[in-house]
C-alpha cells in the first residue's frame, strides 16, 4: 500500500515506518521536525518537512494514499497545561485538517495515536476501552477531542479508523542491521530516559515525583509497553480498519510497576547506583494506570512478546549507550 505517516521522525512513528517498509509498503513521512530531526526517519521513506495543519498540500486526490498513520503531535502533559493553545493547534486542529484532507481525497484508512491520558483518574483497573474518559490534563483532552471527531466522521462516511490508546511506551527497536531506534524526546519528560541520564552521569540524582500515593510503596504505578510490540499492533490495525467504523484499542502490557520498581530494574540492568531524590508530586499524575489490552489481542490478533520490564529497560539502555 501507499501510506502516509505523520510524525515519522518521532520515536514511535519511526519504528512503525521501519516495520511498514520492511513489510513492503511505500511510505511517505510528513513531519515538521519541531521535536526530532530528519536523521531518525528510516531509510526507504520519503520525508516531506511540513506541518500536519497543511497536509492537504500532500494528501491530494491525485496522490492516491491508501491510508494514514497519524503519530504527529505534542506529547508532554506538563507542557499542555502551560501552553494549551499550542496543544489544541498541533494535536486537535492538525488532526481535523488531516480528516478533512482524507475526506476530500477519499482516503479510507486511518490509524491514530491516542493515549491512556484520555481516561484521566481511572474509574476501574485494569482500564478497558469502556472505562470513563475524563482527562485531567490538556494533552489528554486534545486527544480525546480527536477521538470524538473520528467517531463522528466514520459514522458519516466510508472511513475506517483505529485509535490506539498507548500506555507508557518504552524500550528501543532493533533493526535488521543491528542499528536501533529509541527515545530521544526534546525536552525529555519520561521516567526511563531521565533515569538513564543519571546512570550516565549527566544528572546527579533522579527526581522521583511523590512517594505518598495510595499504592503499596507510595509511588505511582504505570504500565510499560515495548515500542516494538506497540509498533507491531499498528500493522495489525491496517487490516482492522473497517469502513464506517471507529475501533478503539488499549495498548499496554497489563502489568503495573511502581516508579521505585522501575528505578530498581534500571539499577539491576545497568549495574550502576541510581541516586533518587524524592520531590513533591507532579500535578496531573494519576496514582495508578494499567491496561487491559484483551481487545487488541482478541480482535486484532496482536501477540506482544517483549513484556519483561528488564528487557524493556535493557533495550533502552543499549540504545542510550549507542546514541552518543
Ligand atoms: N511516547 C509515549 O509514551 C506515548 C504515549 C501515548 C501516546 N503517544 C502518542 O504517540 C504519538 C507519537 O509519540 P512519540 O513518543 O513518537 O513522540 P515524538 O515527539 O517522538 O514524535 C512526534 C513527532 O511529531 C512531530 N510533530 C509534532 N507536531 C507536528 C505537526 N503539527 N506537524 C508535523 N509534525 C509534527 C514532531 O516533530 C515529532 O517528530 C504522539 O501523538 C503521542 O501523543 C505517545
Ligand atoms: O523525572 C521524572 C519523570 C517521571 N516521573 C514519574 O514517572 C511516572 C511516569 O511518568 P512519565 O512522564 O514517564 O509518563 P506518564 O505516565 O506521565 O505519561 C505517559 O503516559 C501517558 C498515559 O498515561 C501519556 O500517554 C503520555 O504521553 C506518556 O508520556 C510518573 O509517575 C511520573 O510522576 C518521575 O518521578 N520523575
Amino acid at each position: 500500500m501507499k501510506l502516509l505517516v505523520t510524525g515519522g521522525a518521532g520515536y514511535v512513528g519511526a519504528v512503525v515506518t521501519r516495520l511498514l517498509i520492511d513489510a513492503g509498503h511505500e511510505v511517505v513521512v510528513i513531519d515538521d521536525l519541531s521535536r526530532n530531526d530528519a536523521a531518525q526517519v528510516p531509510d526507504g521513506a520519503e520525508l516531506i518537512t511540513e506541518r500536519v495543519q497543511d497536509v492537504a498540500k500532500i494528501l491530494t486526490p491525485q496522490a492516491r494514499f491508501d491510508g494514514v498513520f497519524h503519530f504527529a503531535g505534542l506529547i508532554s502533559a506538563g507542557e499542555s497545561m502551560a501552553e494549551p493553545l499550542l496543544h489544541w493547534d498541533n494535536n486537535t486542529r492538525a488532526s481535523l485538517a488531516l480528516l478533512t484532507a482524507m475526506h476530500d481525497a477519499d482516503c479510507r484508512r486511518l490509524i491514530f495515536s491516542s493515549t491512556a491520558a484520555c481516561y484521566g483518574e481511572p474509574s476501574e483497573l485494569p482500564l478497558t476501552e469502556g472505562a470513563q474518559t475524563n482527562p485531567v490534563n490538556t494533552y489528554g483532552a486534545t486527544k480525546l477531542a480527536v477521538d470524538h471527531a473520528i467517531t463522528t466522521v466514520t459514522r458519516a462516511s466510508k472511513l475506517g479508523a483505529v485509535s490506539m490508546r498507548y500506555f507508557n511506551v518504552a524500550g528501543a527497536h532493533v533493526n535488521a542491521d543491528g542499528s536501533m531506534i529509541g527515545e530521544r524526546h526534546d525536552p525529555e519528560t519520561h521516567l526511563i530516559p531521565l533515569a538513564l541520564d543519571v546512570v550516565a552521569g549527566k544528572r546527579a540524582a533522579f527526581r522521583l515525583f511523590g512517594d505518598d500515593y495510595p499504592t503499596p510503596d507510595g509511588t505511582c504505578i504505570r504500565d510499560y509497553i515495548h515500542v516494538t510490540d506497540l509498533a507491531e499492533a499498528h500493522l495489525n490495525a491496517l487490516d482492522g480498519c473497517l469502513p464506517g467504523e471507529h475501533r478503539i484499542f488499549n495498548l499496554g502490557s497489563g502489568t503495573g510497576f511502581s516508579n521505585l520498581q522501575v528505578v530498581e530494574a534500571i539499577r539491576e540492568v545497568t549495574g550502576h547506583p541510581l541516586p533518587v531524590e524524592i520531590t513533591p508530586r507532579r500535578p496531573g499524575d494519576p496514582a495508578a494506570l494499567y491496561a487491559s489490552s484483551d481487545r487488541a489481542r482478541t480482535e486484532l490478533g496482536w501477540t506482544p512478546s517483549r513484556e519483561s520490564l528488564h528487557r524493556i529497560v535493557g533495550d533502552a539502555w543499549t540504545f542510550y549507550q549507542s546514541r552518543g
